[in-house]
């Protein structure tokens, strides 16, 4: 059995090892919006923000996208940035790029050095899979392998065997992000990061989306999960907090709960 894992950059455990750490979205359209988002969000300190790529208008242009994620870096106040393309497939925006080119664009804005994480997800291809791995190891950047489900949740066996499967493709971090039906879902989903953040050796990151979903943003960290994804400006899913109402009721079930 192995202890629950804070996710560690540099050496130094995220969000100074707090169970979870707490992660803003970017979503803005164009480079005016994304830098001024990144600007207000980066000021409520969360300790990772995530640029969605897919909802940049500009992402077909490899050039940009790099320059952008840069610029997006420096107002960003030292806070490392996430790397995400969400597929329309798994509840992301609609692109005009093929798999092969979300790759080389992933692999270039790794390798530009601008990001700490790249996300991308385990039902791709293997070989897909593989190839994301070497450009993102090669560059130093960490891999999220993700699964999403918006429209429900596959029972435990299913969820942990995707928690495992993250491990061994190589993943540095696992995240699974699924959508409950009823109460029972969201026990099933905390279930199975409780079981993955036991037995894997890289951390495990969770959420139950929407309404009934919303209590895995908070108490996800005493099942394991490292990582919440909180509203700087505009949410990325249902059932988002906002990074404020988070911190503070972390805060208050971290001293209640001796963590
Ligand atoms: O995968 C995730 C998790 C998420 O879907 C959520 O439910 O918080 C939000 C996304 O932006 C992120 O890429």
């Amino acid at each position: 059995m192995v202890q629950p894992k804070a996710i560690n950059l540099a050496g130094q455990p995220l969000g100074g090892g707090r169970m979870p750490a707490i992660c803003a979205p970017l979503v803005g359209r164009t480079r005016e919006q994304l830098l001024a988002e990144a600007a207000s969000v980066a000021a409520k300190r969360p300790d990772l923000l995530e640029w969605r790529v897919d909802f940049y208008d500009g992402i077909a242009d490899t050039a940009e996208v790099v320059r952008l994620a840069g610029s997006i870096k420096a107002a960003a106040g030292g806070i490392p940035l996430l790397f995400t393309r969400r597929s329309s497939r798994e509840g992301g925006e609609p692109i005009a790029l093929l798999e092969p080119q979300v790759i080389s664009l992933c692999g270039a804005v790794c390798a530009s050095g601008h990001v700490a994480f790249v996300d991308y997800e385990m039902g791709n291809t293997p070989d897909e899979v593989c190839e994301m791995r070497e450009r993102s190891r090669a560059a130093g950047v960490q891999l999220v392998l993700s699964f999403h489900d918006f429209k429900g949740t596959p029972p435990l066996g299913e969820l942990q065997e995707k928690f495992a499967l993250a491990e061994q493709l190589g993943a540095d971090v696992a995240k699974v992000a699924v959508m409950p039906r009823d109460m029972e879902d969201v026990l099933t989903l905390l279930a199975a990061t409780l079981h993955a953040s036991r037995t894997l050796p890289i951390p495990v990151v969770s959420m139950s989306m929407g309404g009934a979903g919303a209590v895995t943003r908070l108490a996800g960290g005493l099942f394991g999960s490292a990582l919440s994804f909180a509203v700087g400006q505009q949410a990325s899913a249902p059932g988002q907090w906002p990074i404020d109402a988070l911190e503070t009721a972390l805060a208050l079930l971290r001293k209640a709960s001796g963590t």
